[in-house]
């Protein structure tokens, strides 16, 4: 690494997805981001935004077949605006790797063997690792020289104790399955756990803190002293809070049921509960954009579908606000809570007597800085604070290869 090499290009490749930041860490400056939808259909679509140079938004449509026709068209993009993947600035890639298992509990320098250990944690991961690898491999391939990092989604949950981590069924089938609570949007909970604390003018060893990530994909976090001591994702992303189009928590023998008097496959069980249920399977729309504009003219299901999500948000709070004994801060994240002002006042409506109050002027407020939503006088702060994966991966691994 030459001594003027300080930028990082974040890859987080989804099923079907490539999202990607070029950050300068010698001043935090965002270069370049985009993003490569629907990989492997005829409609793909890249939309490239050359922050650095504060050009329009560029857009190419057609088939990109796969994950690596996707990383060399966003390296097209990027050398179009000089910053291409071949720059002598380039200081590493950092790539978001969302099962990491129990093995890795730190941000990875990247060899064969830890690729190795990503492919063995697919069976655990379906959906994500293979496109993570993939990612990972096309990238080598483009700069077999850099150093490339894997920021795991599950490293920040490794401090879990065994009685949060556990499931209570027979341990060695568990053992041998690798069955136990891992949870994801690491890098998320550590982040905002961690502005939480800035905000109140704290460490994060003097905090306790409720995160609630609510993007599509939502999860809840205990974070006691700046560890992290439950979650409610479990073996994969699928458990917990209602999402947009994943059910969350249910009685296992609701899979048991369709299997055996629904005459649903396996395959099918998993597409219904991963794809066709939480708010998309209430009430057809995963957007709460859509969702609250539905209930402003009157639509029931509509509104079901934002009880449903709430009840469950509120579980949860009650339930880590127990685990935690004492708790200074609630903190709402990602698309839905950092927007959805509705979402935050319902959750917490009724909670006064945990020390919980949001302000409904405050609530209000549209900002995109981290902001405390509840009253001077109250016992514990509300805050919404705006979450940054992408920062967090590229510091994780400019501060790896530059030690
Ligand atoms: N202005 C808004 N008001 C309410 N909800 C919003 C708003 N903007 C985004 N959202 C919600 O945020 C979701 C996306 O969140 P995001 O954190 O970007 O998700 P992900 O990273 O999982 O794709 C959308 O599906 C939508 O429900
Ligand atoms: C792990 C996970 O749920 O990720 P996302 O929210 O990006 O789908
Ligand atoms: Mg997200």
């Amino acid at each position: 690494m030459t001594s003027n090499a300080t930028r990082v290009l974040v890859l987080n490749s989804g099923s079907s997805s490539l999202k990607y930041q070029l950050l300068d860490m010698a001043d935090g400056a965002r270069l370049a981001a985009g993003l490569v939808e629907r990989i492997g259909e005829e409609t793909s679509r890249l939309a490239h935004t050359p922050l650095a140079s504060g050009g329009d938004k560029r857009e190419r449509t057609g088939p990109i077949a796969d994950h690596d026709a996707a990383l060399q068209a966003v390296a097209e993009e990027l050398a179009a605006d000089g910053l291409g993947l071949d720059s002598p600035e380039l200081a590493a890639i950092g790539h978001r790797v969302v099962h990491g298992g129990s093995e890795f509990t730190a941000p990875t320098l990247i060899t064969d063997e830890v690729v190795a250990e990503i492919e063995r944690l697919i069976p655990v991961a379906p959906l994500h690792n293979p496109a993570n690898i993939t990612g990972i491999r096309t990238a080598t391939h483009l700069r077999p020289d850099l150093p490339q990092v894997a920021v795991f989604d599950t490293a920040f949950h490794t401090t879990m104790p065994e009685s949060a981590a556990r499931y209570a069924i027979d341990t060695e089938t568990a053992d041998a399955h690798m069955i136990r609570r891992y949870g994801f949007h690491g890098t998320s909970h550590a982040y905002v756990s961690r502005e939480t604390a800035k905000l109140l003018g704290k460490a994060p060893e003097e905090v306790n803190v409720i995160v609630l990530h609510l993007g599509n994909g939502a999860s809840a976090s205990a974070v006691k002293g700046g560890r992290c001591v439950d979650t409610s994702m479990g073996l994969t992303p699928l458990e917990g809070l209602v999402m947009g189009t994943r059910s969350g928590d249910l009685d296992p023998a609701v899979l048991l049921h369709l299997s055996r008097n629904a005459g649903m496959s396996v395959d099918e069980i998993d597409s219904l509960l991963n794809k066709k249920s939480g708010l998309i399977g209430l009430c057809g729309d995963n957007d709460m954009r859509e969702i609250r504009r539905r209930i402003d003219e009157g639509d029931e299901r509509a509104a079901l579908a934002f009880d449903i999500y709430v009840h469950r948000l509120k579980k949860y709070i009650g339930a880590y606000y127990a685990v935690l004994g004492k708790v200074d801060a609630v903190a709402f994240t990602a698309g839905v809570g950092e927007n959805a002002a509705p979402v935050r006042e319902a959750a917490v409506a009724g909670l006064e007597e945990l020390g919980l109050v949001v302000d409904a002027g405050l609530n209000e407020i549209r900002s995109g800085e981290p902001r405390l939503i509840s009253p001077e006088y109250a016992r514990v702060a509300v805050a919404v604070v705006p979450t940054d994966e992408e920062l967090e991966i590229a510091t994780q691994t400019y501060a790896l290869v530059s030690s």
